[in-house]
């Protein structure tokens, strides 16, 4: 199966206010997504998730790294070389209602990245905002009224027809359902999980929500402070989980192990600032298994099983290292 979106060596920091060291979001990840896929992020709040899912848009400049969509280096496109690619590549948020201008009406939320992105005539706009949605099984006549007039659901209904609008190979869908009562996060989510199969689209999943990622997810990675810190296939990597961090976030959404026994992997402490990064495993400073070592440098991705790896020096020795997300080759530790 071809890489489609390959990103390596992400860092992205952002200078603060009344702060000389600048705040270090994500620290060096690598994402690679096999064409169709999803990879599915999960971390907590701050980890770094939404800044990776911008980067690989470029929507944000990377501070230090490389993204591929395809064939094509999307850090080193030009304003209309980028102009054209973002018909390619789009972004599905959070919130609807806030993502979505309140004074424009639906088929101009829904047409504007084809007057953007596109040189589509008029006529053919108006016929593309009909196929659209047809295509998230809304009402032709949506398009004519105003977002506070749509549900929750239709207005998530709504940020996906856009986003697709262009029709692009690779959408980023940062918590897409987090927002929606649970009663219509499924037909949301069943609705992604559609157009992905009939549309071959590629994506980048975000969520702190498990069992959501859970359901949509091929593989999954887990980023703490910035750096992924455990990623394999998503059974393997939610049903199998070796980092001491990925064990404490599954063990609160979960709370109970594959035998139904209780079980509880809780961590002290506060996560550290990332304007002052420790030197070694980021979680070092807060981790209930923590030995000298761990201070020093940031582990590799240790190889746990076929492509499943994490960043723990207590993954038994003498196995592999893991270089990246994805079908990549595996490089023996020396
Ligand atoms: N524009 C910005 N300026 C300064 N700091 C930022 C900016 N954007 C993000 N950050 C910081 O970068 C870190 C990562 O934020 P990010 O939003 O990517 O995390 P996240 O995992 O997506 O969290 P959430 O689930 O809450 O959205 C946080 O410490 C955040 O405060």
């Amino acid at each position: 199966m071809s890489e489609h979106i390959e990103a390596r060596g992400i860092v992205k920091t952002f200078s603060v206010r009344g702060s000389r060291a600048p705040v270090r979001a994500v620290n060096g990840v690598d994402i690679v997504i096999p064409r169709g896929r999803t990879l599915g992020l999960v971390g907590e709040s701050g980890s770094g998730k939404s800044t990776v899912g911008r980067c690989l848009l470029r929507l944000l400049e990377p501070t230090e790294g490389t993204v591929r969509h395809g064939e094509h280096d999307v850090l080193a496109m030009k304003p209309e070389t980028l102009r054209r690619h973002r018909a390619r590549a789009a972004m599905v948020f959070q919130d609807p209602y806030e993502s979505l201008n309140p004074r424009m009406r639906i088929r101009s939320v829904v047409e504007e990245p084809l007057m953007l992105h596109t040189d589509l005539e008029p006529s053919a706009r108006r016929r593309r905002a009909a196929e659209l949605m047809r295509l998230v099984r809304l009402e032709e006549f949506h398009l004519d009224r105003f977002p506070h007039e749509l549900s929750g659901g239709q207005l998530q209904r709504i940020g996906i027809a856009r986003a697709l609008a262009t029709d692009p190979e690779f959408l980023v869908l940062d918590e897409p359902t987090s927002s929606l009562d649970l009663s219509v996060r499924a037909g949301v989510l069943r609705l992604l999980k559609r157009l992905q199969r009939e549309l071959g689209i590629t994506f980048l999943f975000i969520s702190h929500d498990l069992t959501t990622v859970a359901a949509m997810s091929d593989e999954v990675a887990v980023m703490y402070l910035g750096t992924v810190i455990e990623k394999g296939p998503a059974a393997e990597v939610l049903g199998n989980p070796q980092h001491p961090y990925s064990q404490a976030l599954l063990s609160a959404a979960l709370s109970v192990d594959p035998e139904g026994r209780r079980v509880r992997h809780v961590l002290e402490g506060e996560t550290p600032s990332p304007v002052d990064l420790p030197p070694g495993c980021p979680l070092a400073s807060r981790c209930p298994l923590v030995r000298n070592d761990c201070r020093l440098a940031v582990p590799p991705l240790f190889e746990v099983s076929e492509g499943h790896g994490a960043a723990c020096v207590r993954v038994p020795e003498g196995t592999n290292v893991l270089p990246a997300v994805g079908p990549v080759p595996i490089v023996t530790a020396s």
